[in-house]
């Protein structure tokens, strides 16, 4: 058998705490985070085109791009926030998928894409299963607080910028509510894959 399983969440819900449980279980973990940093690596495709867009102003001392000064660019500004997705989003895409198509010839028979935007760009078509990581409101707000040293304000701020996990919930194969101890979200993931047929 083969499944791709893409998992998601809003941001401080535990995709990463999941996805570690996942890379425990010796299941390959493909980060579009992780992805999205390489796209932009001087000599990928990206590269030149994001230059050729933002000018070289935005150029570490080291010619590699910086991502900070970028994201501050294009904070605050939908139309360079597009420009830059339309650039980096097909990129992240095609690695994501040649990779799969490796781990698939290497006999891989479980593959984890871990993209947090996977609904809000509608990335469900590469996977086979969506599996959302789901935490209160009040849970995810103390949590970000705490990792990110983050005022109440900062954090409700960052949490209301992306779509409600509420909405997610209503899209996703299966999800985990991630509320309570680490134990515990475990054994809900041990519980899903065994319905996906898969015993770890
Ligand atoms: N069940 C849990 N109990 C207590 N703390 C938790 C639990 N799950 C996660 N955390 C903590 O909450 C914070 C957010 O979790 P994590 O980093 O896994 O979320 P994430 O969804 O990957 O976040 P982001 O997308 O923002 O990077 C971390 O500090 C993590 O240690």
């Amino acid at each position: 058998m083969s499944l791709v399983i893409g998992l998601t969440g809003g941001i401080a819900s535990g995709k990463s705490t999941v996805s570690n449980m996942f890379k425990e279980m010796n299941i390959l973990v493909i980060d579009a985070d992780v992805e999205a940093r390489l796209a932009v690596e001087k000599g990928q495709p990206a590269y030149e085109k994001i230059l050729a867009e933002f000018g070289d102003n935005i150029l570490l001392p080291n010619e590699e791009i910086d991502r900070q000064k970028l994201g501050s660019i294009i904070f605050h500004r939908s139309e360079k926030r597009q420009l830059l997705n339309g650039i980096v989003h097909p990129e992240v895409r095609k690695r994501m998928k040649r990779q799969i198509e490796e781990a698939k010839e290497q006999g891989e028979e479980i593959v984890v894409l871990d993209i947090p935007l996977l609904f809000e760009s509608k990335l469900m078509y590469m996977v086979d299963k969506t599996l959302l990581v789901y935490v209160d409101n009040a849970i995810q707000l103390q949590r970000l607080m705490a990792r990110n040293h983050l005022s109440k304000q900062e954090a409700e701020a960052r949490i209301q910028s992306q779509m409600p996990l509420a909405e997610k919930v209503g899209l996703a194969d299966e999800v985990i509510h991630n509320n309570g101890a680490i134990t515990d979200t475990k054994k809900q993931l041990i519980t899903i894959l065994a319905n996906w047929g898969i015993k770890k």
